[in-house]
């Protein structure tokens, strides 16, 4: 039961969550400690020969279990009503269940009101989980509503780039907020491309604009044949371009990135003989509480340091 929950806890567990809920961290140690320091002022500790251990081992795993419950929750989930009802709910378990644990060692006067109280924060607590456990699957049901919204935009090309016939910029920052609604929600995070070709001013004067097209229509489908089934790729500005990577940590990002830049060389072979095309790039994951104009801020920032230093090395 321990191996499973560390298990769920390594798997889960992401600091800056953690960082949000500094507020509940310091309510659970001043409950833990007060319900210690009650204990101990109002019993008598027992002799170790009175210990029954199996309920010591029963009740003490039940303790842990579900102190590591509340910590999984506080970090793998956002700021929000459930969060709050889970905590609570899950908060007055613990501490039924710790009086329960106390009982065990401490020896209580007949009539100490502690000994009837002990259960009554467990039933309140699961009152509040249940109310919890239902905003979640309301939460769950917003959840995929924006998901569904989301593929129907996906399919929709109303609003492409009719030289490349990618998706434009205007979609891709429609997309981009969406994606940071959806984000926020789901707790999953996303990742963004921005390419750049190399120089392409330079040739668009030397090879003429039909020409040049070609090369944008050449790019852009090397691209679209380099991204994912659910990335989705867009012709930002004039030379420059972006794809929106759902679901993809930074390193995979990376891998995606350093990917299309190399096959981007290979795909434009098909162009006449003295047209040779590189592009450079950079890649940013969605962090907490950005917005898509952040994060589009953030791109352009990387790329042009990237083109200050692709020119210094030219
Ligand atoms: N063929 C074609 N060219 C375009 C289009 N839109 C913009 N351009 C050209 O793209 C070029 C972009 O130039 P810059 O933004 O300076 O990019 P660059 O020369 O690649 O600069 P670096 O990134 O530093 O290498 C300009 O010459 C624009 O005229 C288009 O729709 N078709």
């Amino acid at each position: 039961m321990i191996g499973v929950t560390c298990l769920y806890l390594g798997f889960f567990m992401n600091r800056r969550f953690a960082m949000l809920h500094r507020p509940f961290f310091v309510i659970l140690a001043c409950s833990i400690s007060a319900t210690l320091a009650l204990s101990a002022f109002l019993g008598q500790a027992k002799p170790v020969d009175h210990f029954d251990w199996i309920d010591v081992l029963g009740e003490g795993g039940m303790t842990v279990v579900t102190l590591l419950w509340l910590v999984a929750t506080l970090f793998s989930r956002l700021k929000g009503r459930v969060t709050t009802l889970l905590f609570f709910g899950l908060l007055a378990m613990h501490l039924s269940m710790l009086l329960d644990l106390l009982d065990e060692f401490w020896l209580y006067p007949s009539n100490a009101w502690i000994t009837t109280f002990e259960s009554i924060p467990a039933t309140l607590g699961m009152v509040i989980m249940s109310v919890a456990l239902y905003q979640w699957h309301l939460e769950q049901v917003n959840v995929n509503e924006q998901l569904q919204q989301r593929e129907r935009f996906y399919r929709d090309h109303s609003l492409s780039d009719f030289v490349t016939g990618l998706h434009s910029g205007v979609y891709m920052k429609q997309q981009l907020s969406r994606e940071v609604a959806l984000s926020e929600y789901s707790h999953q995070p996303f990742s963004v491309l921005m390419l750049d070709l190399k120089k392409f001013d330079r040739l668009h004067q030397r090879i003429g604009l039909v020409a040049s097209d070609q090369v944008l229509r050449e790019v852009a489908q090397c691209i679209e044949f380099n991204a994912r089934q659910q990335d989705l790729t867009c012709r930002f500005a004039s030379d420059r371009f972006i794809v929106l990577l759902p679901n993809t940590q930074q390193p995979a990002a990376n891998v995606m990135l350093r990917h299309i830049i190399h096959s981007i060389e290979h795909c434009t072979r098909s162009l006449p003989r003295d047209i040779s095309v590189q592009a450079y790039g950079t890649a940013v994951t969605w962090s907490i509480g950005q917005s898509s104009e952040q994060l589009i801020t953030q791109l352009c920032q990387q790329i042009e340091q990237q083109k200050q230093s692709v020119s210094v090395a030219a």
